[in-house]
């Protein structure tokens, strides 16, 4: 009974691979910075079969020894375009990683880098107006002729107050210096993009989380995502409700760990 039991379970996540390695169920994470989106991946960490991909931050930190990170935030007037360019480059990287796994978590996307992070630097001016054109037609480029998945939004709602005293809190050395009304504003653009849709279209339906709980309650806020997660990559990969389940810990080889992943 044993035996059958295994190559039933070896069977199952063959044709599950087979099935989905080259369009599994993704799931975008957006939310301010600071918002819990790194955090809300770990929490992922638990189940088999998902593809957990974390901004790629350490890349714009040392782009062959270039922090552009820092370049941008110290004089985003002179970096701000060579620092949204790779940006562009690098999560465009990460929608198009293959993965194996039925299920992808990816941690924001090209659409957040558009209409939040590039849309506030024009408003603010650090972006001259020609250099915006250019980076909107590559959006519109990449949009309507490179094929990029997106199946759900996850969208971790916080109040700028809160994630600023993160920010400060994780003390990572490039934010220091961003001011509250910087969080306020990007607060804002997600507001605008993912609730009020007001500026942009919306890739995928979006699932909106209270991320202002702290660590002591979010973890019950983050079960609520998991059913509509694994219920609909289940719909999307094998037409049966109930396959993806919550598995026991699993060891750290039965998930696929890209990279960023800061474990
Ligand atoms: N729900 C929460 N309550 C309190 N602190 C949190 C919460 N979620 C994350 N943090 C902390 O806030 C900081 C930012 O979290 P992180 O997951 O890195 O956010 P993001 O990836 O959106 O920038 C980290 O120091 C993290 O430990
Ligand atoms: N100007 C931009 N900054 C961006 C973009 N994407 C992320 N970021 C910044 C914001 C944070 O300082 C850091 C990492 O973000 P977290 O939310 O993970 O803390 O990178 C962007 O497109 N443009």
């Amino acid at each position: 009974m044993f035996r059958i039991g295994k190559c039933l379970k070896k069977y199952y996540r063959l044709h599950v691979m087979a099935a989905s390695h080259t369009k599994p169920f993704t799931v975008l994470v957006e939310g301010n910075i600071g918002s819990g989106k790194t955090t809300f991946l770990e929490h992922f960490t638990q189940f088999e079969d998902i593809t957990l991909l974390t901004e790629p931050v350490e890349e714009w930190r040392n782009l062959h020894g270039w922090n552009l990170l820092d370049l941008m935030y110290k004089d985003p007037s002179k970096w701000a375009m060579t620092f949204q360019a790779y940006v562009s480059l690098t999560m465009l990287e990460m929608h198009r990683r293959p993965t194996n796994t039925p299920i992808k978590l990816m941690e924001r996307s090209i659409f957040s880098a558009r209409y939040c992070f590039v849309e506030q630097m024009m408003r603010l001016g650090t972006l001259h107006p020609a250099q915006f054109a250019v980076l909107d037609e590559w959006f519109k480029f990449i949009n309507c002729e490179i094929p990029v998945q997106a199946d759900l939004i996850v969208y971790l709602k916080t109040s700028p107050l809160i994630v600023y005293e993160r920010i400060k809190k994780r003390a990572r050395s490039e934010e220091q210096c961003v001011p509250l009304n910087y969080i306020e504003e990007l607060h804002k653009l997600h507001e605008d993009w993912l609730i009020n849709r007001t500026h942009a279209e919306c890739p995928a339906p979006v699932l909106v989380l209270d991320a202002d709980l702290d660590l002591s309650q979010i973890t019950e806020e983050y079960k609520k995502s998991e059913h509509q997660i694994l219920r609909r990559a289940v719909n999307v990969v094998m037409q049966s409700p109930n396959k993806l389940s919550p598995k026991k810990p699993m060891t750290r080889n039965a998930i696929q760990i890209i990279p960023h992943i800061k474990l």
